[in-house]
């Protein structure tokens, strides 16, 4: 089995290790290094087999090595990097704006290093996965990684260029789902549902468009339509929703997580 090395467990790393062990990987065949003590044993008993290790010991003994701590982190990362890899490794990056480029610049010549963007519902088999090959990374580690990814959700290849806007989508898209779930359940409140009512009314109606969504029973907008009666309830919460511009609203949100991705790339820029 492919031995997979995190370097970082934190939000989306634990996601990815808890994710690939869901999937049937072995948990002995699963390394991780983290910053911090408490946070390595937390997930050794959680994740009873799983081990934390040395950067040493997961350069020599992984096959795949998974970047995941924050961007803001990288550069004691690719200085610890650079003596233990070479053009055997592979590197997977999965840090928001750090193009293929700044690992190819830092770690030796010809390092193969695939960009990845996935989003959290790895937790649950659910991701959404985009990869990039950088310059060193062939047809077959691009496969290595896609294979790996394809246990935990679902897997796009997109050329480099198209992160940053990836990033605004699918990498932070859940959490403006959640967002939108949070106060919809605050409208409940407002109303006089109990909370735990509200929650479950909104969060299956959530779970319910969105297989009606991933099963292509129909454009979105068709989807809409049929829940919006001529004079009914609908139209007019679309009304308020058009009168406080939350379409424009969300295009301003995307757009501003995307050039936040670029802006975390040229930080790194020397
Ligand atoms: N949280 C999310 O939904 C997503 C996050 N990402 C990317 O994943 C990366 C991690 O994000 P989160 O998990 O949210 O952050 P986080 O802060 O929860 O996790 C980062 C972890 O790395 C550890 N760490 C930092 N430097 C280290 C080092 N030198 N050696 C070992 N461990 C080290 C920290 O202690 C922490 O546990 C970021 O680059 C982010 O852009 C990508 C997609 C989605
Ligand atoms: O907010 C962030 O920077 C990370 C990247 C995409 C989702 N979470």
């Amino acid at each position: 089995m492919t031995v997979i090395a995190l370097l970082g467990a934190g939000k989306i790393g634990e996601a990815l290790l808890s994710g690939l062990l869901k999937g049937g990987h072995a948990p002995g065949d699963l390394l991780f290094t983290e910053r911090y003590e408490d946070r390595a044993r937390e997930l050794e008993t959680r994740y009873p087999g799983m081990r934390a290790v040395t950067v040493e010991d997961a350069a020599k003994r992984a096959d795949v090595l998974v970047v995941a701590v924050k961007p803001q982190d990288i550069e004691p990362v690719l200085a610890e990097l650079v003596p233990l890899l070479g053009p055997s490794s592979l590197v997977v990056s999965l840090c928001a704006g750090l193009p293929t480029v700044l690992y190819e610049r830092s770690l030796a010549e010809g390092v193969p290093v695939v960009r990845v963007m996935p989003n959290t519902p790895m937790l649950v088999g659910e991701a959404m996965s985009a990869i990039s090959p950088g310059r060193y990374a062939t047809a077959a580690h691009v496969a290595v990684v896609k294979e790996l990814l394809s246990h935990v959700g679902q897997v796009v290849e997109v050329p480099e260029k198209q992160q940053d806007a990836v990033t605004a989508l699918s990498g932070s898209g859940p959490a403006y789902f959640f967002y939108l779930v949070e106060a919809m359940i605050d409208a409940g409140i407002l109303l006089g549902l109990p909370r735990a009512l509200a929650g479950q009314l909104i969060i299956q109606s959530a779970v319910g468009a969105a297989k009606m969504l991933a099963e292509g029973e129909d454009h979105p907008v068709l989807l809409r339509e049929a829940v919006t009666s001529p004079a009914g309830t609908t139209i007019n919460g679309i009304r308020e929703l058009e009168k406080h511009g939350v379409r424009a609203a969300l295009l301003d949100a995307i757009e501003a997580a995307r050039d936040r991705s670029v802006e975390l790339g040229r930080e790194h820029e020397h």
